[in-house]
């Protein structure tokens, strides 16, 4: 059902829209190896989608594709109804995708509220020429940029460390920062690869209620890759499930918990 209707309802009261994104028979190589085999999904407006699997299973690759890094072998990428064509990253970031790194990629000599600014570099219009020209607008662009950043920096708890140089904080408060550096850019999807990865249990705690409130106080659409299925069991409306290149599952999380190739995948059952 609810892969046919155009919205529906979650248990939590949440609306979740029609398809925004379409993954179509995605098949990527590097050299020999085939890291994605294949692979169809879609993911709807509104909604948190968790792409799982085991070490190597393919997952990073599949965000690369989704946020431009890689262009496909084979098959189609389809954005709010239409194809896409082979973008470069930023292209992709124009059209409102924004992401996350596993390993944080942040100015760590700069301040929070520096590096949350960078995060509006894709909504600045005034380039440098324009600005010698009009200076006005460009006033303008940096106080607006500065208010969204200033919002995010309110909503993610980090004010107290909005003047502080990224380098002096701790793991866990640094993947906040670059949560708030890509919500920065208002996005319509918000791509995250392994936010919780490296994290102590109450800090996976806190990173999974921002996801949650993000999502729900903005309607932010987010895709999350995770290699813990535990902790995205609770977080997702849907999760597709890949092992070796492939899928092998796709639906609810009960769907996935239920589904017997996704035991014996995390189980480590040999294959053929
Ligand atoms: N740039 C690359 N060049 C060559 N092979 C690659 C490259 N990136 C990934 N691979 C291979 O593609 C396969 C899938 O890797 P990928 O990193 O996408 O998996 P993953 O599910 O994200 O793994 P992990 O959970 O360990 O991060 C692996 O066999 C990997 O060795």
């Amino acid at each position: 059902m609810k892969d046919t209707v155009d919205s529906y309802v979650t248990a939590d009261g949440r609306t979740i829209g029609p398809v925004v994104m379409e993954m179509k028979n995605i098949t990527l190589r590097f050299g020999g190896v085939e890291a994605i085999k294949d692979i169809s999904f879609d993911i709807r407006e509104g909604e948190i989608r968790a792409i799982i699997g085991p070490n190597g299973a393919g997952k990073s690759s599949m965000l690369n594709v989704i946020s431009g890094f890689y262009v496909p072998q084979e098959g189609e990428v389809w954005y709010k109804g239409a194809r896409r064509p082979a973008m470069k990253p930023f292209q992709v970031a124009q059209q409102g995708i924004a992401r996350t790194f596993q390993n944080i990629a942040l100015f760590e000599g700069m301040s929070v509220l520096d590096n949350v600014m960078t995060g509006r570099l894709t909504h600045m219009k005034t380039g440098l020429f324009a600005q010698s020209l009009w200076k006005g607008a460009a006033e303008r662009e940096e106080v607006e940029n500065r208010e969204v950043a200033e919002k995010i920096i309110d909503f993610l708890e980090i004010q107290a460390i909005r003047k502080t140089p990224v380098a002096r904080l701790p793991y866990g408060l640094k993947k906040r920062v670059e949560l708030a550096r890509a919500l920065a850019a208002e996005p319509s999807i918000l791509l995250l690869d392994e936010p919780m990865a490296g994290m102590n249990v109450e800090e996976k705690e806190d990173m999974s209620r921002f996801i949650l409130d993000v999502n729900d106080e903005f309607g932010t659409t987010i895709a999350l890759i995770e290699h813990d299925m535990g902790v995205v069991m609770d977080l997702s409306d849907r999760v597709v499930v890949m092992d070796y290149g492939k899928k092998i599952g796709d639906g609810t999380p009960d769907d996935v918990r239920n589904n017997q190739d996704v035991i014996d995948a995390y189980l480590g059952v040999a294959h053929d």
